[in-house]
């Protein structure tokens, strides 16, 4: 999509908000010619060139109020273009984050934390930027050429010939331009990979100190840091050369038309007041010669940016980045609904057929995988590590999105997996569980609505009561960033917690025992099955759920490799045994 569509949508978005804003900042323009126009009358009165009944004193005092009129609408035009530009950036951003969220969830995102955040910011800034831009400069284009119409009226040689100088700066800066998209295209990467390695390094301080890499780290953000240097010096040193060299034209313009008036007044052709008139006249001209040039060198740069944001949008049509969307910039925000369990949200059977889905990065994943779980079951899925657990888990629940498959609820076929597995029909626990900078309670509810038995029922049913009585304030207490004030087994527990609080139909678990020991595991088995419809598909390879277990799936390589309940499978599958025996034989029965 061209850039100027773009454009276009964004002011589409609000029509009002952004007709204003040119409306203001067009009579805005227009009073600086009208400035002009009495600079010349109060000159020409002077010099008894111009007879007016307002006199020199009526005059001063029409330009004072001009001045401050002026400054009153600078001031409202500055108020509804911060309005404007906040909506405008306002938008992208919350589109970008929408897609950002109905992404796969187990797909990684594009770029680097740190550059998404990029993105986002200095992105959506170049597009409001330039948003901004687009009717400021067309109504200066305007009242520029009816300024340079005012000039030739008076004298058609010092109008043509002063504004030459004028006319070749803008070709220069229409030449310049694609070298000045470079510039800046580069020092906007070399910028995002020093904010892309900042988030990284500080997301893994523990892994950087513990590989001893910190000298090796701080050596790779110098690097990136001194590339960004030079790639904002080059930015810098050619943007202001080229709006020296604008700024240096209306000077030569100005000796040009001293020259060239100087023989214009002594004839008397020109008056004194024409003289200003011509001098504050051009340097409006010159203002939009050189604005022109920099929009449109900087034009390029907001598509480059449009086409970054579009990346975050996974495949979604780029209008998807300007689709109007309510914003809530004022007032209170629309209350948040609560899942509510309909009738037909009750889980008798779910059935998966011939999922499908390999990782583009790796080519490995699941392939031809059928499931079928029943109301009160536990199904259990085994396998060795990178046999496919965690993606048959992904794929079915939606957070990747299948190749291939066919699932059903009840039945019925779910086509929309990522929107319909949500609770009240799913919770889940993620292997590598992720808590924000909240209280504890706050990590639990995870936005619904508190109540305080559910609460505490699922913080028992995850065998975290006795966790409570050592932190600090119990449920109130902040777990600090992603949770490191908690064990790791906490930090899991926390997330049983938040999986149980939602009361769902079916509990997908994946892998609960990395930060676990035995007898924990085992007593959090005991509770979730002490509820007798709870249903559940479980990545474990723990002999305490592999026992309950009504069904065992083992995978190997990606595939089925044997199913059956658990003495079927001792019995009959080489690759169950194998587990059994080398991977669980520590444990104790
Ligand atoms: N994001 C990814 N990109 C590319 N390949 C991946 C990705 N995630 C997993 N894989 C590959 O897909 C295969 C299956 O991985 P998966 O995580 O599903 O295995 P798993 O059985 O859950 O392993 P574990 O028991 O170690 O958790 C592995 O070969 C793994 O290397």
């Amino acid at each position: 999509m061209p850039t100027w569509r773009y454009l276009l949508k964004m002011a589409c978005y609000k029509p009002g908000l952004y007709a204003l804003h040119a409306v203001l900042w067009g009579v805005f323009g227009l009073t600086a010619l009208l400035a002009g126009l009495l600079t010349r009358a109060f000159f020409d009165t002077l010099t008894g060139h111009a007879h007016l009944p307002l006199g020199v004193t009526g005059l001063v005092v029409l330009m004072v109020v001009l001045a401050v009129g002026r400054v009153a609408l600078w001031l409202t035009a500055g108020f509804i273009e911060i309005l404007m530009r906040f909506t405008m950036s306002g938008l992208l951003r919350r589109n970008l984050l929408r897609y950002v969220l109905k992404r796969p969830g187990a797909q990684a995102l594009p770029y680097s934390i740190g550059e998404t955040i990029s993105r986002f910011r200095d992105d959506a800034h170049e597009a409001e930027d330039k948003l901004d831009w687009s009717d400021e400069i067309v109504g200066q284009g305007l009242l520029a050429v009816g300024a340079f119409l005012v000039l030739l009226s008076i004298n058609s040689l010092v109008a043509l010939v002063t504004i030459l100088p004028l006319l070749i700066v803008t070709i220069i800066a229409r030449r310049a331009s694609l070298t000045l998209g470079r510039y800046r295209d580069a020092s906007s990467q070399a910028s995002s990979q020093v904010t892309g390695a900042i988030g990284d390094i500080l997301t893994a301080v523990q892994t950087v100190q513990a590989a001893g890499a910190e000298e090796r780290a701080v050596a790779r953000f110098r690097r990136l840091n001194e590339q960004r240097r030079k790639a904002m010096l080059t930015d810098r040193v050619a943007t202001q050369a080229l709006s020296a060299i604008t700024s240096n034209a209306v000077s030569v313009g100005t000796g040009l038309i001293m020259l060239l008036a100087a023989n214009s007044l002594r004839e008397s052709s020109m008056t004194v007041g024409d003289f200003a008139l011509f001098i504050s006249y051009l340097s409006f001209i010159a203002d939009f010669t050189s604005d022109l040039g920099r929009f449109l060198a900087d034009y390029k740069q907001t598509g480059v940016a449009f086409a970054r944001m579009n990346v975050l949008l996974n495949g979604a049509s780029p209008d998807a980045l300007v689709e109007a969307t309510p914003l809530y910039l004022r007032g209170s925000l629309p209350a948040i609904a609560s899942p509510v369990h309909e009738v037909s949200d009750k889980l008798a059977l779910l059935e998966a057929k011939g999922l499908t889905y390999y990782h583009q990065q790796s080519r490995h994943g699941i392939a031809a995988i059928d499931l079928r779980l029943r109301r009160g079951s536990l199904t259990v899925v085994t396998g060795r590590t990178g046999s496919g657990k965690t993606t048959l888990l992904q794929t079915l629940l939606g957070l990747l999105p299948r190749e291939k498959g066919e699932i059903r609820w009840n039945g019925k076929i779910v086509d929309d997996a990522a929107a319909f597995f949500v609770p009240p029909r799913i919770a889940y626990t993620a292997q590598v569980p992720r808590l924000f900078s909240e209280t504890l309670k706050q990590n639990i509810l995870l936005g619904l609505q508190e109540n305080p038995q559910a609460v505490l029922a699922a913080v028992r049913g995850a065998v975290m009561e006795q966790d409570l009585q050592t932190l600090e304030a119990g449920l109130d207490t902040p777990v600090g960033t992603r949770g490191v004030k908690l064990s790791g087994g906490q930090i899991q527990r926390t997330a049983a917690a938040r999986m149980l609080v939602r009361a769902a139909e079916l509990l997908v678990i994946d892998d609960l025992s990395s930060a676990l020991d035995v007898e924990t595991e085992r007593t959090l088995w005991e509770h979730i099955f002490a509820h007798e419809d709870a249903t559940c598909l479980v990545v474990t390879h723990r002999r305490a759920a592999l026992q309950r277990a009504d069904h065992i799936i083992v995978l190997n390589d990606g595939r089925i490799d044997a199913e059956g309940t658990l003495d079927e499978l001792l019995l009959s599958n080489e690759e169950m045994r194998r587990l059994w025996q080398d991977d669980y034989g520590n444990e104790p029965e």
